[in-house]
Parts: structure tokens; sequence; C-alpha cells
């Protein structure tokens, strides 16, 4: 095996696809509108909530983490939740069934201020679905973070940012960890 080749390889192969991501004007379009969405919520007393599976629930629970906590500078507190209690998780799991773990949640705390940042690689896990399809009955804004064409969530959402690659999730996590970041870093300056 040669280490230093599959190094390489797969540093350019992530380089390629942010560089698909900069070049599309859509998608930089799309970014900009997720944050005027996240900062116009928290301007009228609202909230973010986030939710995914797997490396999306790490997502999620790092772009809550930085809103309420600290990203690059000190800063008041920002309004936003992960779904990720694991009390909660389990109950709901267990009673109802892991494709209503996020979308209870929202049921339950999403007010017609907030807004839903529904992640996934696919676009296809039922959970964040019906994630979504709760935070709308509830009159909730929801922006999608997706990749692989978007998946089932095409059209769900007011906002979708859809990683231009198909293929194995961890590709389309790398842009989305960037695009938390700046999304965090634009609220930041919105709310300010
Ligand atoms: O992090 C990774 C792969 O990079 C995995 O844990 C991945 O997140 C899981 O397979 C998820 O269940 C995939 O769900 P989704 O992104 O398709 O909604
Ligand atoms: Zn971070």
């Amino acid at each position: 095996m040669d280490k230093k080749l599959i190094i390489t390889q797969e540093l350019l192969h992530a380089q390629d696809v942010l560089e698909k991501f900069i070049k599309d004007p859509v998608c930089i379009a799309n970014v900009e509108a997720a944050a005027d969405l996240l900062a116009n919520s928290i301007k009228s007393g609202g909230k973010a909530i986030s939710c995914g599976n797997g490396g999306s629930h790490c997502d999620a629970m790092h772009f809550a983490e930085e809103l309420t906590g600290r990203f690059r500078d000190n800063r008041n507190p920002l309004p936003a939740v992960a779904i990720s209690d694991p009390s909660y998780m389990s109950c709901v799991g267990n009673d109802y069934g892991f494709d209503y773990v996020f979308s209870r949640f929202v049921e339950g705390l999403a007010t017609d201020k907030d807004v839903l940042l529904a992640i996934s690689t696919s676009g296809n896990s039922k959970n964040v679905i019906h994630a979504i399809e709760a935070a709308k009955k509830k009159g909730a804004k929801v922006i999608a973070l997706t990749g692989n064409g978007g998946g089932k969530m095409v059209g769900m959402a007011d906002v979708e940012i859809c990683v231009p690659h198909f293929g194995y999730a961890d590709r389309v996590q790398e842009v989305h960890i960037k695009i938390i970041h700046i999304l965090i870093l634009l609220v930041e300056k919105l709310v300010a």
C-alpha cells in the first residue's frame, strides 16, 4: 500500500469538491440566503435547531455549540440547539421509532420564528425528512444542507445548500463543516 499516494489523492479529491462548490454561484448564493434566514430568525427572537445522523449529527452539534458557546471571538451567546440528548433520543427511538427522533423534538420546541438546519449527505434520511415536515407544520423556516443531488429533500426546504458531489458521505461532510463555519461567521456579523 502506498500511503503517501492515498493521502495525496484524498486531499486532492477533497480540494476538487471544494473548488466545485466555490465556483458554483448558486451554491454561494444559497449560503448567503441561509445566513440571512438564520440572522433574521435570531433578530426576531427565534432560534436555530439543528439535526443530522452520524457525522452530520456531530456537525449539527458543532453548529449549535459554536453559536451558543464561542466561535472565533468573544460575543454574546446566540440561541441554537442540536437535537442530541441521548435520553430523549433513546426514548423516542424506542417508543416511536428512530424515524421520529428529530421530528418529535421539532414538534415540541419549534416556533414560527425558528430555523431548522437539516443536515443529510444523501438527502434521504427519513428522520431528517420528518423533521423538515414537522418544521414546516410549525411555520419554521428550513435550511437543508445536503449532497448527492439533494436526494428526497429536494424542494422541501426554504434554502437548499447542496454540495456538488455524488459519492461517499465524508467528502460531502468536509464541505458541510466549512459552510457551517461560514454561516456562524456571517450570522455573528449580521446580528451584531
Ligand atoms: O460520518 C459518516 C460518514 O462519513 C457516517 O457516520 C454517516 O454520517 C452516517 O452513515 C449517516 O447515517 C448518513 O446519513 P445521511 O448523511 O445520508 O443523512
Ligand atoms: Zn468549528
